[in-house]
């Protein structure tokens, strides 16, 4: 129990100031003993205070050891033998410095010699082994009964219990330590804490405000996109929107000879393809080509162009995006379950074509040569509505033009029309495109390429023609199988179509309004055309006569700027 009560004084005071030591001061007579505390062990209730001299052995000169009470210790001069209960003071302050350095240095006490010059021996301990000669004997103190004081390289420790002092006398210092550990994890955690925090929110806020930039960037451009769409002309868009278009070019739904394909969305409703051009290629005359030509035509036959970029050297067509992706994709025989889509489809999609390409070639304000149909260029809509796509290598020319100058073979090899590969066989006009559309026909009937274009040189064009067209239409082998009759009767028209827009002479070809009217028949009353590539038709047609024959009926008409 507690015998004092919170009015009464504390025996010692202990102090401490922000940059000072904490002292804790005695009141000794006449003078009271200051020393400095280096720690407070509250767990075990301990104090361990130093002179501030480094010489605790000074204080028991004038005073006797209750000095420290209500402290108690363990009562123990460690150097000193366990077995002493006298102690005698010697004052070495004459005695040299190389003297105490030569002194027994493992001794215990042995280094505060050099600081001390009072030096504490057990009273029974020899004065010629501990080589006290040069010093002179003060007196001798009795120790307390099972008491010594601790002292440890000038260290005393000291122990409390609550019994011994007002509990309030030690409070502040308990709490004092304590708080300052808990002030200094707190500090700490708060630093952690609160930096993180702002970590966490700066990074936030820059989430969030390039959120809402990307938003407000995503509105502005679909308005934009939106009134454009609305003008019915193509959005220029910047590299960076492509970007953010296809989500930094994530999905890759197809490669062409002039770049990569991506998927890309304008909103969540409008999805796009966005054709990216390679750099490295030639004076983006084909990208101009594209944009001037694509941007002027609606038609739900052919692909609309909704946007490009032309951003340095970042060229790009936005389109809009067709799942079925293009015809190619669907020329399989009848045979192929998986991929075949079954005449009527196909001739719905034949039809469509040709829709598309009479509009290009009649119903705009100039006419347009694509010069490039072939499956890769017809996309197919959820709907399977063909879509021709690909206008890079179109050119513009007025109505009542019959032909176009060229100055180099352009297309693709199989489905490249022979004049245009070489004006040695005549000149170029929209029926060009219609020997195109014919080898498209041919091959959507056989679900195979069927045409190999080997081209010897300038003056040979061979075209390797397959011998089962001509089983189908003289009735013979049709080498592809058929169930229905009307099955039949569809592939029939279509190779018979087919086989006149093939015709070697441009002239002999029918136009695209023709052909779509013997597509919209019932094809029965059709005259089955002459193979025109037999021997008799002449499989190998030199250049002269082609050139020769076709010259006298056409003329040579450049094409719009
Ligand atoms: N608008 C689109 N929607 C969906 N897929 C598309 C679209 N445009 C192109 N693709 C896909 O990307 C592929 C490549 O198209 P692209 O037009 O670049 O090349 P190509 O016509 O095959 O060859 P080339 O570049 O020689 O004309 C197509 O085969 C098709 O699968």
């Amino acid at each position: 129990q507690n015998n004092y009560n919170s009015s009464d004084e504390c025996p010692f005071r202990l102090s401490c100031s922000r940059n000072k030591n904490q002292t804790i001061e005695f009141p000794a007579i006449p003078v009271p003993v200051k020393l400095v505390v280096t720690d407070i062990d509250c767990q075990s209730q301990q104090l361990y205070i130093s002179h501030p001299q480094n010489c605790l052995s000074s204080i028991f000169l004038t005073n006797n050891f209750s000095i420290f009470y209500p402290f108690y210790s363990s009562y123990y001069f460690h150097y000193l033998p366990s077995n002493t209960d006298n102690i005698t003071f010697f004052n070495c302050s004459s005695v040299g410095q190389h003297h105490l350095r030569n002194w027994d240095q493992t001794r215990p006490g042995a280094q505060d010699m050099l600081s001390c010059p009072i030096y504490v021996a057990g009273s029974d301990e020899s004065v010629i082994e501990l080589d006290l000669f040069p010093c002179t004997r003060m007196f001798d103190k009795v120790l307390p009964i099972y008491s010594s004081y601790y002292i440890w390289e000038n260290h005393l420790r000291l122990n409390w219990s609550e019994k011994t002092f007002p509990s309030h006398c030690l409070k502040y210092e308990k709490h004092n330590k304590l708080s300052k550990n808990t002030s200094i994890i707190l500090v700490t955690t708060g630093a952690i804490v609160g930096s993180t925090m702002l970590v966490v929110l700066i990074g936030a806020f820059f989430r969030v405000y390039f959120y809402f930039k990307a938003k407000g960037e995503d509105e502005t451009r679909l308005e934009n996109f939106l009134k454009d769409y609305e003008a019915s002309k193509p959005t220029r868009f910047s590299y960076a929107d492509i970007k953010r278009i296809t989500d930094q070019f994530k999905e890759k739904v197809g490669e062409g000879a002039h770049g990569a394909v991506y998927k890309g969305k304008l909103s969540s409703q409008i999805v796009v393809a966005v054709k990216m051009l390679n750099n490295a290629e030639g004076d983006g005359r084909e990208f101009i080509n594209e944009v001037g030509t694509m941007g002027k035509i609606h038609h739900v036959n052919v692909v609309r162009l909704l946007g490009f970029c032309a951003d340095g050297f970042h060229r790009a067509l936005v389109y809009g995006f067709f799942p079925n992706g293009s015809l190619q994709n669907f020329i399989s025989p009848p045979d192929n379950k998986d991929a075949f889509l079954g005449w009527d489809l196909l001739q719905q999609i034949a039809l469509g074509i040709a829709i598309g390409i009479d509009y290009l070639h009649q119903g705009c304000d100039h006419r347009i040569l694509h010069f490039d149909i072939n499956p890769h260029n017809v996309l197919l809509d959820n709907n399977f509505i063909p879509k021709i796509s690909d206008f890079g290598l179109a050119k513009l020319c007025s109505k009542n033009q019959n032909t176009v100058s060229m100055t180099a073979a352009r297309g693709t090899l199989g489905y490249m029309a022979p004049e245009v590969f070489s004006r040695n066989f005549g000149n170029v006009s929209y029926k060009s495109d219609i020997y195109s559309y014919g080898m498209l026909l041919l091959e959507i009937v056989g679900g195979r390429k069927n045409t190999k274009t080997v081209i010897n040189d300038e003056e040979n064009f061979d075209v390797l023609y397959p011998d089962w067209i001509h089983g189908l239409l003289d009735g013979g082998d049709i080498h592809i199988p058929i169930d229905e009759e009307g099955e039949f009767k569809i592939a029939k028209k279509l190779a018979i179509v087919g086989v006149w827009c093939i015709q070697w002479h441009s002239m002999h070809r029918p136009s695209m309004k023709t052909v779509v009217q013997m597509l919209q028949g019932e094809g029965e009353k059709l005259s089955v055309p002459s193979n025109p590539f037999n021997a008799s038709y002449s499989m190998n047609i030199t250049a002269n006569t082609g050139t020769r024959c076709l010259n006298l009926e056409l003329d040579v008409i450049q094409e719009l700027d």
